[in-house]
């Protein structure tokens, strides 16, 4: 082990004699990222725990990743995911992202990285589904970790989130499936460890906040007996304060109405009442309340909106139905503490379990086949001093996803080798498949035998050791143990990642996982709304139970539901393309810069690395039929025409110069190692490339020019229309302005029409006047000749009448010029702008 003064970096990691011994360093791929180590075999990548913050995980980086392919850069947990991620955009098949390690190896931060990465890339559209998503993990990680002695926030449950992606690649929504909450840390913690978070959230606030303190009747920390077990850790009011308004702002996000978010604290609150409640024996025979359970009883049945006094009969006395007879029996007071234990538990994982309904149902993708990229955090292996019920599920869980993981890396992978009839060295690898049929080959297993004590009206811990000890004595996977002492206490198991002893004491009790009905009963009439439908709330349990056994009488046992979640969980997984995050805790002391190299080296053994790394180099980890060969490859040759499909793979595999050595013909497929598949891929994809250049070009030309053809259309249409619009107003002006000097026209014409008229008139008139004046004259010469000629006065009256003539003559002619000097010249200007004016008009006159 490393001195931990000493900073130790990652090529002291690869160095590590114990590698070079089993000869893997050349194939490890490690990359030193700042602190944190990531590193990739094939699709799996083994991340490190750098115990320190590294800014290596904002947008930036995610950008950065986003659009590259796996190895273009150092390797990073984000690289992985947009590898899944762009599986589901080509292949549209599902992925599933299985990360693992031991508890504070980094599986919950490795999962927030993923989902960050995910909701992030598909951001631009669905912004509110994504942020519900990232808000389910507040609420899941205060309700479902806890402080342990191996990691501060340690997920104490598994979950399995499938984000499911719609046509378009944009996040649809979010399925999550929980495993296994430890029901045990309700009540009881060990030396260092811690309750739940949300339970000192909870607290804490009550602490600053009197409102909620007198809501759900809070008091200080200590004061708690569930939060006070072991620890005498100072709880620090403002910082778990602040997580509290982080988890009611998850809760708001996720759209939980007010009063559901009230219930859920009023039931936190009775859980932690109920550890107060401390009993008075009755004789041995039965049990009371001691005088300081009052205050706690009142509380709780006000909390739970119960009558008194059903919560006290429920707390006091077990109903047993014996053939539809209810038979009321006293609890002994050691009963009633369990009773009371087991209460509290059912409280808090039935809140739980129908907090991932809710978050299931604000999340849902809806009913349509999304594609989906599934991640699994689930918990590793755990082997402690004292292992119970709880390891055995857990490490059964690891058992069953390391035979996945065989299945899906070795045995598979040889068996098609063998189809196909290729050479290839057997890959040894740790097979753990006898192992899995001691826990769950029906019809004697380990599970089974203690489902069976389950159902036994009087099944014991004991008695189960004795069927497991008289069933497995001689199987290689079983441990009796050598020292008798503890044959009546414990049992062991040779597990794939090393042997555990369990210590048997619970195994029923826990496995029975006794019911609250009656409790549930009185909770489905509380006035509490959240706390009536948590009482309705079907628990997977009994869903389970109804449909694989079809009676109510014989319930699920905690095992059988739970291999029953393993087991779709393993469906599921079989139908996706896996990628694994194998995570690795450096050091026990949770400290930086500090690498334990037998404690990594044995997580590198046990999560399989070594061996995947030898099948790696050792095998053909890429094989594809020929036409899919062809099909994906045909691009690297000139000639395209394919007479015969073996010796045009032959082909190309020569044309790219590859080494006889590194592929291999099967009897339908090629098999080519993982170097001369890089090799071809880097050539394919710079063919492809150069393609899309050449593709784009056209198109772009194409489109470019497309567009200059429309706009010019469109450049013409506006200026035909513009011209027409401007020659129109043009058009309407001038006739305006003609109008206007036609009329002035017209009117200085006819007002010199009519003065000359009326001059011609006046003229007219005084001609007249003379014309008259000479008939008169002409009478009155006439008369006056007359007169004469009677007077024979001739000569004289001649005279006369020649002096008159030729004075009237001389008049006649005066008149007469004077007429003419006096009017001709206005009859001609007349005339001359008579005719000017048809002139200028002319043009007009004629539209
Ligand atoms: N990539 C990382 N960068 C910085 N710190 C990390 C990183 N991964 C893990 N850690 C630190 O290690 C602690 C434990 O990590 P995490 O809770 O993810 O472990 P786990 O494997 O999920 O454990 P458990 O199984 O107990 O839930 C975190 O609280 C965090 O402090």
């Amino acid at each position: 082990m490393m001195s931990s003064d000493r900073k130790v970096g990652v090529a002291d990691m690869i160095t590590m004699s114990e590698i070079d011994e089993i000869g893997i360093n050349q194939n490890l791929y490690i990359r030193y990222i700042s602190d944190i180590i990531y590193t990739y075999t094939g699709s799996i990548l083994i991340a490190v725990n750098p115990y320190k913050n590294i800014n290596i995980y904002n947008k930036e980086h995610v950008f950065k990743y986003h659009t590259c392919k796996l190895g273009d850069l150092s390797p990073h947990v984000f690289a992985l995911t947009e590898a899944a991620f762009t599986s589901i955009v080509d292949d549209h098949i599902n992925q599933a992202c299985v990360i693992s390690g031991e508890s504070g190896a980094g599986k919950t931060e490795t999962t927030k990285f993923i989902l960050q990465y995910l909701c992030t890339i598909t951001s631009n559209i669905s912004s509110w589904i994504q942020q519900q998503i990232l808000e389910a993990n507040t609420i899941l990680e205060a309700f479902g970790n806890a402080k342990t002695i191996r990691n501060d926030n340690s997920s104490r449950f598994g979950k399995f989130m499938q984000v499911c992606f719609d046509d378009y690649n944009c996040i649809k929504g979010c399925v999550i499936q929980d495993y296994l909450l430890e029901q045990s840390r309700i009540t009881f913690q060990s030396e260092g460890e811690r309750n739940y978070h949300i339970m000192y959230q909870l607290v804490a606030q009550g602490q600053k906040n009197i409102h909620i303190a007198n809501a759900f009747h809070l008091r200080p920390p200590d004061f708690y007996k569930y939060l006070n077990i072991t620890s005498t850790e100072q709880i620090n009011i403002n910082q778990e304060s602040m997580k509290f308004d982080a988890v009611t702002m998850a809760f708001t996000v996720l759209q939980i109405p007010q009063f559901v978010i009230d219930g859920v604290f009023k039931v936190l609150s009775s859980i932690l009442w109920l550890g107060n409640i401390q009993f008075l024996d009755i004789d041995g025979e039965g049990c009371d309340f001691s005088n300081s359970d009052q205050e706690a009883i009142s509380y709780i049945s006000n909390l739970l909106g119960l009558k008194r006094c059903d919560f006290e009969k429920v707390l006091l006395i077990r109903q047993i139905n014996v053939r539809g007879n209810i038979t009321e029996i006293p609890l002994k007071i050691k009963e009633a503490v369990e009773n009371r234990h087991a209460m509290a538990k059912a409280l808090y994982s039935r809140t739980f379990t129908w907090l991932v309904t809710k978050i299931n149902n604000c999340t849902n993708p809806g009913q349509d086949g999304a594609t989906f990229l599934g991640v699994l955090d689930i918990f590793g292996f755990e082997n402690f001093s004292h292992n119970s019920f709880e390891q055995l599920c857990i490490n059964y869980t690891n058992e069953k996803l390391h035979k996945f993981f065989n299945y899906y890396v070795f045995a598979l992978e040889q068996s098609i080798y063998k189809q196909e009839e290729i050479s290839f060295d057997h890959v040894a690898f740790t097979d753990n498949s006898q192992c899995l049929e001691i826990l769950e080959k029906p019809p004697r297993c380990v599970f089974k035998l203690l489902t069976e004590q389950c159902h036994m009206p009087k099944g014991s811990d004991s008695a189960y050791l004795i069927n497991l000890h008289s069933e497995f004595e001689f199987h290689p996977n079983y441990i009796k143990g050598n020292d008798r002492r503890h044959w009546e206490t414990e049992f062991g198991i040779r597990h794939y990642a090393g042997s555990v002893i369990y210590v048997a004491d619970g195994f029923v009790e826990k496995n029975r996982d006794v019911q609250q009905d009656v409790l549930f009963h009185h909770m489905s009439c509380s006035e509490d709304m959240f706390v009536k439908d948590l009482s309705n709330y079907q628990d997977h349990q009994y869903i389970s139970s109804s449909y694989s056994r079809g009676s109510s009488k014989s319930k699920c046992t905690v095992s059988d539901t739970f291999r029953h979640q393993l087991q779709s969980l393993i469906d599921v997984l079989q139908n996706t393309k896996p990628w694994y995050v194998r995570c690795i805790k450096p050091n026990l002391t949770k400290r930086p810069n500090n690498y334990n190299h037998s404690l990594v080296l044995d997580q590198l053994k046990y999560l399989g690395v070594v061996d995947i790394i030898r099948i790696r180099r050792e095998g053909y980890p890429i094989h594809l039929s020929h036409e899919d060969f062809i099909v994906k490859y045909k691009c690297l040759m000139k000639d395209k025409s394919v007479e015969c499909q073996h010796k045009y793979v032959t082909d190309i595999l020569e044309t790219v110069k590859l080494p006889k050595t590194e592929w291999q013909f099967g009897k339908s497929k090629i098999f080519l190692r993982s170097v001369v598949h890089q090799l071809l891929e880097n050539k394919r994809k710079e063919n492809v490339y150069k393609s899309a250049v050449i593709i784009q070009k056209y198109w772009k030309r194409f489109y470019c020019f497309n567009s200059f053809l429309r706009i010019k259309l469109a450049v013409l249409k506006i200026q035909h229309a513009y011209k027409g619009w401007r020659l129109r107003i043009d058009f309407i002006r001038m006739r305006r302005s003609a109008i206007v000097i036609q009329s002035h026209l017209r009117g200085v014409f006819a007002r010199e029409v009519a003065t000359a008229l009326r001059e011609m008139r006046r003229v007219d008139e005084e001609m007249k006047k003379r014309d008259s004046m000479y008939e008169q004259f002409t009478t009155i010469q006439s008369n006056t000749l007359a007169d004469c000629e009677r007077l024979n006065c001739v000569h004289r009256t001649k005279l006369i009448l020649k002096s008159t003539k030729r004075e009237s003559r001389s008049q006649q002619k005066e008149s007469h010029h004077f007429q003419s000097q006096q009017y001709l010249p206005h009859h001609r200007l007349h005339l001359q702008i008579l005719q000017r004016s048809i002139l200028s008009l002319s043009p007009y006159m004629k539209q």
